[in-house]
């Protein structure tokens, strides 16, 4: 499923079941849905309904291709994707590439009540992808849980009065990136230790009814596991660290004047960190593009006139095309997540839509946003120890310079010649012997 050296961010998109959409909006739309989902292709009639309730003639359908699209409308629909179905394609990849070493990321995207938090977590009869996650990954592990509400990061975790808690500091390490400042950190032995922390952190989480939504998600909320595995390379003891983040971001909704300034202040923040979010997929995307057309050109340049190679990377590099200005900063979420956007992890964006009629125009500006995240292409690399990764290096090298000292043996040079190169690369061979003892 992942490429291993570049890796496209994955997008999904998944439809919800028509519960909920027909309780709450069958009155206003009929329950009529304006979303189909045929194999990887979303598409989506704009079924415009004239004075007379009758459908205009000018209905448009857009299609949109994702890696993998899900239809939940229906439980007795042939075609209906279970909870089980979507941790078997996603969650499992999720734990493979986190085996390998990779950092991995799965986000949920989408408007408010459409299913985020459905797929993230789950219900007690129906439990999502972050619980089976937990409940397969029984190797020893770290967890942490938080939530960004109205801008400021708050430990899910600690105990205590969620509203007495103090917000926590973002902070960048040169190498590692993004965390959070004292944020608790919970060893786990087994699943039922990982489950109890996700259902206490989901119960500190923050949520209030909105228009669409009575227990809508007011923040946005990070379950991090950090598996540390311990495995023996050329024979030397060595840990690879790999990390899976699990995001279930809180929903986006008009502001509404009747709402109190509480909930204003609320929705703003909450509005604010996903136009962030999308200002940076825009950007990764782009720059992605502009990386792929930069190959791609010098690519066919030196298939074709050799001399061209030069000419064209040269002004490519140094004239007009600069890369975007990547704005992580700009907001604590795309902070947090620099590194699963455009980084070191494999990433999955799934995009939850309604598929009601009612709902077009965010379901179409979801389905857009999710077609932006599909061009950004990551740099996962396995996470290994810095030392050992060292080692690797010099050893490769000793066999690099031992099969050069060889291929001189058997070559006839002159003999001058080769005692003096023979005497340099045996210096070095032995340099990188020594450094490698050393290290031992
Ligand atoms: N595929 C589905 N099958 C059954 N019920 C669903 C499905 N998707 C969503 N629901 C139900 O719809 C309601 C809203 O879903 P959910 O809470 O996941 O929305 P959300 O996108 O997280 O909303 P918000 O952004 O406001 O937090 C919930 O009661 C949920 O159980």
């Amino acid at each position: 499923m992942f490429s291993l050296n570049n890796s496209p961010l994955q997008t999904i998109v998944l439809n919800l079941q028509p519960q909920f959409l027909l309780s709450s909006r069958e009155s206003l739309d009929g329950g009529r849905l304006a979303v189909q989902v045929d194999d990887k292709f979303v598409k989506i009639r704009n079924l415009k309904v004239s004075l007379e309730g009758g459908v205009d003639s000018r209905e448009k359908l857009l299609e949109f291709c994702f890696d993998y699209c899900y239809w939940s409308v229906d439980p007795a629909d042939p075609h209906y994707a279970s909870q089980e179905e979507v941790f078997q394609d996603l969650g499992v990849s999720v734990l493979s590439a986190a085996s390998e070493g990779y950092n991995v990321c799965l986000f949920a995207y989408g408007q408010t009540g459409s299913g985020k938090t459905y797929t993230m977590m789950g219900t007690p009869d129906s439990t999502g992808l972050t619980p089976r996650i937990c409940r397969v990954s029984d190797a020893i592990c770290s967890c942490s849980f938080l939530e960004i509400y109205n801008e400021r990061v708050r430990d899910l975790l600690r105990g205590g009065e969620q509203k007495n808690r103090p917000s926590l500091r973002v902070r960048e390490h040169p190498e590692k990136g993004p965390y959070v400042q004292d944020l608790s950190q919970h060893v786990v032995s087994d699943c039922k230790q990982a489950m109890d922390l996700l259902e206490e952190g989901i119960a500190n989480r923050i949520t209030a009814a909105t228009h669409n939504h009575d227990a809508s998600s007011r923040s946005h909320a990070i379950f991090t596991i950090q598996y540390t595995q311990a495995i023996l390379e050329n024979n030397l003891p060595s840990e690879i660290v790999s990390k899976i983040n699990l995001v279930d971001l809180a929903g986006s909704e008009r502001a509404d004047p009747n709402y109190s300034r509480d909930r204003l202040t609320e929705g703003s923040n909450i509005n604010k960190s996903l136009v962030t979010l999308g200002i940076v997929i825009s950007a990764l995307a782009q720059n992605s593009h502009m990386s792929s057309s930069c190959q791609s050109i010098n690519s066919v340049a030196s298939e074709g006139d050799g001399s061209m190679v030069g000419s064209n990377s040269s002004s490519l590099s140094g004239g007009g095309r600069r890369h975007c200005f990547i704005p992580y900063r700009d907001s604590v979420l795309t902070w947090l997540l620099k590194d699963s956007l455009g980084g070191n992890s494999k990433t999955i964006m799934v995009a939850t839509v309604s598929p009601s009629v009612n709902c077009y125009n965010e379901t179409l500006s979801t389905l857009r946003y999710a077609t932006h995240a599909r061009n950004i292409v990551n740099k996962p690399r396995v996470n290994e120890d810095p030392n050992v990764r060292l080692i690797r290096e010099l050893r490769e090298e000793i066999d690099r310079l031992k099969s050069m000292l060889l291929g001189f043996e058997m070559r006839n040079l002159s003999p001058s010649l080769s005692d003096e190169r023979d005497g340099s690369l045996s210096e070095i061979v032995l340099q990188n012997e020594l450094k490698v003892t050393h290290m031992l």
